[in-house]
């Protein structure tokens, strides 16, 4: 069999164990019309199925199209109609379930027509929006979340106005500055006509600042970044009744909580930086018993919570270059007693081969926006051993766990004890 006619099969095979769960489920069969917002919470035997179509998938039309048209039929101008659609507020435009003519939605845009014809018929080869008939279109449900989900539209906003212009920039970074270690010589501030960081930058415009957040809150509602996947497969089941769990950078405290709900004889506390802790939102009544409490603490600093079971960090480090990560453990070190564990949950870059191609690209997309952003990284289980070894050789690697269908891994290190 060749190849293809081998990905045939496996995408054959797997859709219809994906049909049936949804026909003996009574769920409609995917698509991109209005009622359709919201995708439905597989099961794990189904998600796993659907990654195996989606790989096989991809490996087939890559395949099918060869080498040069591959590349050729990239889209290399996405960005652009979906820049427009953001800026002119097309999805506001006019009501979801109704239909507009190009000439009612460049009006209400202040746009020009022409031009607004030309954004929209790209963009609906994307299935946002659709062309009922010559001239006039309606929501599709994509267009429908861009209208209706302003999580959505920051995510957006921030993939076209802040990380598209960035990436641009990346590579005259890179020349510019060559394996720089300093977050302010990056593509990022090169975009901005800067010398100072994205944290810094953002926090002169709190407007952008706050699209910002609301564009990564809604990328960690992703399927792949679900909490559960920390609370189900983490230590907290192993550690003592009332051991103390200290989230560093836990921001508003989302980690912690789902943690809390499953394991509330554990106390806790959050640490954020001052603006970051002062801001957060209080923790809903009755959702937890658990010990919760929210202490300012900057990690470039000495660690000030001492002998804590587990110290945790959720997506930190990727946040920096190496040298800004060795003083984050180096500042560590006075708290730890021995055997205190140190929880990583974050991306752990693949050995060669190991991993499907659609879902390594994704990984590796990820380090290079942590390069664009920050001259950040993510990191292999090498990378990881060798980051905390060099910060201080009492640092014991223990292991790696990587939850099927979670982008983040859980590295976990011992402070001077080996733990099999
Ligand atoms: C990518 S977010 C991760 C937040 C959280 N751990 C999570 O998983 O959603 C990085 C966090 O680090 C915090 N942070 C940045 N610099 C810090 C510092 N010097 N000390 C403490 N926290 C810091 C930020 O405020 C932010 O909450």
């Amino acid at each position: 069999m060749t190849r293809i006619a081998e990905l045939a099969s496996i995408i054959s095979e797997q859709t219809r164990n994906i049909d049936q769960y949804l026909n003996s489920n009574g769920i409609p069969t995917p698509s991109f019309d209005l009622d359709r917002a919201l995708e439905p919470e597989f099961p794990e035997q189904i998600i796993a199925a659907r990654d195996v179509v989606l790989d096989a998938n991809m490996e087939l039309s890559e395949l099918l199209l060869g080498p040069r048209q591959t590349f050729v039929e990239y889209q290399y101008n996405y960005f652009v109609s979906m820049r427009a659609l953001y800026r002119y507020k097309v999805a506001s435009a006019f009501p979801v379930g109704e239909e507009a003519t190009f000439a009612e939605v460049a009006k209400n845009c202040k746009c020009s027509q022409d031009n607004i014809a030309r954004i929209l018929r790209h963009a609906i080869t994307n299935r946002i929006f659709k062309e009922v008939r010559k001239g006039v279109i309606a929501h599709t449900a994509t267009s429908r979340i861009l209208a209706e989900d302003p999580l959505f539209q920051d995510y957006i906003g921030m993939r076209c106005e802040e990380m598209w212009p960035a990436e641009l920039h990346t590579l005259p970074a890179i020349m510019k500055w060559p394996d720089s270690q300093d977050p302010a010589e990056t593509g990022f501030s090169l975009a901005n006509n800067s010398l100072d960081t994205m944290y810094n930058i953002m926090a002169k415009d709190p407007t952008r600042a706050k699209r910002f957040s609301g564009g990564m809150a809604f990328r960690l509602t992703g399927p792949t970044l679900k909490l559960s996947f920390l609370v189900d497969h983490g230590p907290w089941g192993s550690l003592p009744a009332g051991g103390t769990v200290v989230d560093i950078g836990g921001s508003h405290g989302q980690a912690v909580l789902a943690i809390a709900k499953k394991f509330p004889s554990l106390h806790f506390v959050v640490q954020d930086l001052p603006s970051t802790i002062a801001a957060r939102r209080p923790i809903p009544e009755g959702s937890t018993t658990a010990d919760i409490s929210f202490l300012a603490h900057d990690f470039f600093t000495p660690q000030p919570v001492v002998n804590a079971e587990v110290y945790l960090f959720r997506w930190i480090f990727h946040n920096w270059p190496d040298k800004y990560c060795l003083l984050i453990l180096e500042n560590l070190v006075p708290a730890l007693k021995p055997g205190a564990r140190i929880i990583i949950n974050e991306i752990c870059l693949p050995e060669p081969n190991t991993m499907s191609t659609r879902q390594e690209r994704r990984l590796r997309s990820m380090d290079i926006g942590m390069l664009t952003l920050q001259n950040a990284r993510e990191r292999s289980r090498d990378d990881w051993i060798s980051l905390f070894k060099r910060a201080d050789e009492r640092y014991n690697f223990v292991g790696v766990t990587e939850p099927k269908g979670s982008d983040l891994a859980i590295i976990e290190f011992a402070w001077q004890v080996d733990i099999d």
